[in-house]
């Protein structure tokens, strides 16, 4: 008699207890959009400092705001849409990219797969959802294009900004930096909106191209990261509005969630650059899973 109750109770208990798992879930899920513990632990002052920063950097952004101009964005993307550069797994993708030194960051001297692995490893221990780990693993590896045909790394690194509009004076060096790009010369171009509509909303607006617009498509198609995943990666490198407050007027309604979003990511990525070296071989099994689970097998690039 007693049996099926005893039964009854583990059943209830378990049900019990998987809701209270699906409720911590969702709430990491959320949580996201809480200031990061890791964020108020930094010294923040010592990160991005521009005006001190060494002639590779200064050299660096001189020729990305030279060349990156609309023209150049509306044939670059038509370019990489139609290649099929690569098909190998996202730790393939990982070990391609090491080789890389990037020549926009005054702030890193370890190697891209260790910027990944720390930046994943600073989400994973804020107790930050699976596919947010994810994304920090993953949110570089669009740099890949240096080794995919891009001209230099003007095209590849650095922060990113509107084209087609007049450059903000929020963006790295200022407006002067811009002196040199003929579409300052375009009178359509350099008005507020330029070639936008006031509220168009970011998905319309074209950034100036690189590794962050590039992998936001591969992912797009082939991961299975949610909406505002993708935008930590798309709007990463895009200073000017995510920490600079630039663009508002270009900006939807939901703009406003991605951008609370690329927030919650930020810290991550900056800060975690000063951490310790990670491990790379003892962190791949669980890494490996996390892979399998959101990126599966192998994926075009
Ligand atoms: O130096 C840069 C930085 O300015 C970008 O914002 C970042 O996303 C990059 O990965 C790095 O290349
Ligand atoms: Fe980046
Ligand atoms: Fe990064």
């Amino acid at each position: 008699m007693h049996a099926p109750e005893v039964t009854d109770f583990v059943k209830l208990k378990a049900a019990q207890v998987e809701a209270i798992g699906d409720e911590i879930d969702h709430v990491n899920q959320i949580k996201y959009d809480e200031a990061s513990k890791f964020d108020a632990e930094k010294d923040k002052d010592n990160f991005r400092r521009y005006e001190d920063a060494c002639d590779r950097v200064k050299g660096f952004y001189k020729e990305q705001h030279t060349k990156q101009t609309l023209n150049y964005n509306l044939a670059i993307r038509e370019k990489y849409a139609k290649n099929v550069n690569a098909r190998m797994t996202v730790w393939e993708a990982m070990e391609m990219l090491n080789t890389l030194i990037d020549e926009s960051d005054p702030d890193t001297s370890v190697g891209q797969i260790e910027h990944l692995l720390q930046t994943a490893e600073a989400i994973r221990r804020d107790g930050k959802p699976e596919w947010m780990q994810v994304v920090g693993l993953v949110h570089d590896l669009g740099k890949l294009l240096c080794f995919f045909g891009a001209d230099g790394q003007w095209d590849v690194v650095g922060d990113t900004f509107v084209v087609g509009c007049e450059f903000s004076d929020k963006i790295i060096y200022g407006k002067d930096s811009f002196v040199d790009n003929p579409d300052i010369h375009d009178e359509k171009l350099m008005t507020e909106c330029g070639i936008y509509e006031r509220g168009c909303g970011l998905d319309n607006v074209l950034l100036s191209y690189g590794h962050d617009e590039y992998l936001y498509d591969v992912m797009r198609r082939q991961s299975k990261l949610p909406k505002e995943g993708l935008s930590m990666i798309r709007y990463h490198s895009f200073y000017p509005w995510h920490k600079e407050n630039a663009y508002q007027h270009l900006m939807c309604e939901d703009d406003k969630a991605q951008l609370a979003a690329v927030r919650a990511f930020n810290p991550y990525d900056l800060y975690s650059k000063s951490d310790e070296p990670p491990k790379v071989s003892e962190l791949k099994p669980y890494y490996q899973g996390l892979i399998d689970k959101w990126i599966p097998g192998e994926i075009v690039w």
